[in-house]
């Protein structure tokens, strides 16, 4: 019997996934509140961040960490907001939607909060300036692991090909980060990931 190089990745993948988000979960409530306004305030001395008007977060899940007080400030800014909404046909897809104190909302199938469909409230995600990328896991050299369903992966393939589109930042908790991921050709590395106390560069 052959195994394929790629079938131990992916199970390495999922193993790494099980592990690293079982780690966040487990983050005290005080823990995620400072990791969030830390993350916050390091967001907000971007030059990139400064510079642009469109930007997509989304509503932490899973232990994530938490962009609320980022989201606080963005709107202090006068800056224009967008979250992730599960596309209602094409499967693995997603779509960004304008979001402020007063965007219905619903829960979707994975237990996350979204912004109800509006088409009037759709972001063509070529308008986006950037997208602040969730993930599970990341390595120094910007590969990132994800929730599995490569939704993002599918929405960054833009920049990962022609350098065009939004910008994509990662951000994390500091203990989801590990030395070298186990990567795959669909996988996107992102120029810059921020956690709470460190920021990866692309070299
Ligand atoms: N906050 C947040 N929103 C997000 C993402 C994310 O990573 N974080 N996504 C980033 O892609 C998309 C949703 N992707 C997700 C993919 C899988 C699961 C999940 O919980 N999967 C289950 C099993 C699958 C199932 O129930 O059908 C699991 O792994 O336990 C959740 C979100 C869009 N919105
Ligand atoms: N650009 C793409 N085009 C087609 N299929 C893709 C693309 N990117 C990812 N996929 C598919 O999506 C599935 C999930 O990919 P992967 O496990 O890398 O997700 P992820 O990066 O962890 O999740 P996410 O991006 O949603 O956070 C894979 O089986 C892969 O075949």
């Amino acid at each position: 019997m052959t195994i394929s190089l790629s079938a131990i990745s992916q199970q390495l993948r999922s193993q790494l996934r099980q592990q690293i988000r079982h780690a966040r979960q487990q983050l005290s409530p005080q823990q995620q509140h400072h990791a969030a306004q830390q993350l916050s305030l390091r967001l907000q001395t971007l030059d990139r961040i400064q510079h642009s008007q469109h930007i997509a977060v989304y509503i932490a899940n899973d232990g994530e960490i938490d962009p609320q007080p980022f989201i606080e400030w963005l709107w202090q800014q006068g800056k224009s907001v967008y979250l992730p909404v599960l596309h209602p046909f094409t499967k693995g897809h997603l779509l960004f939607l304008h979001y402020d104190t007063d965007t219905p909302m619903i829960t979707n199938r994975y237990g996350i909060s979204e912004p109800k469909l509006d088409v009037r409230r759709v972001k063509p995600i070529a308008q986006l300036d950037v997208i602040c990328t969730p993930l599970v896991a990341f390595d120094g050299l910007g590969q990132r692991l994800g929730m599995g369903g490569g939704y993002y992966d599918r929405t960054l393939s833009q920049w990962h090909q022609h350098r065009r589109g939004p910008y994509p930042i990662g951000i994390g908790h500091d203990c989801q980060y590990i030395a070298q991921l186990p990567n795959q050709h669909w996988d996107v590395p992102l120029p810059l990931i921020i956690t709470p106390n460190y920021q990866f560069t692309e070299s």
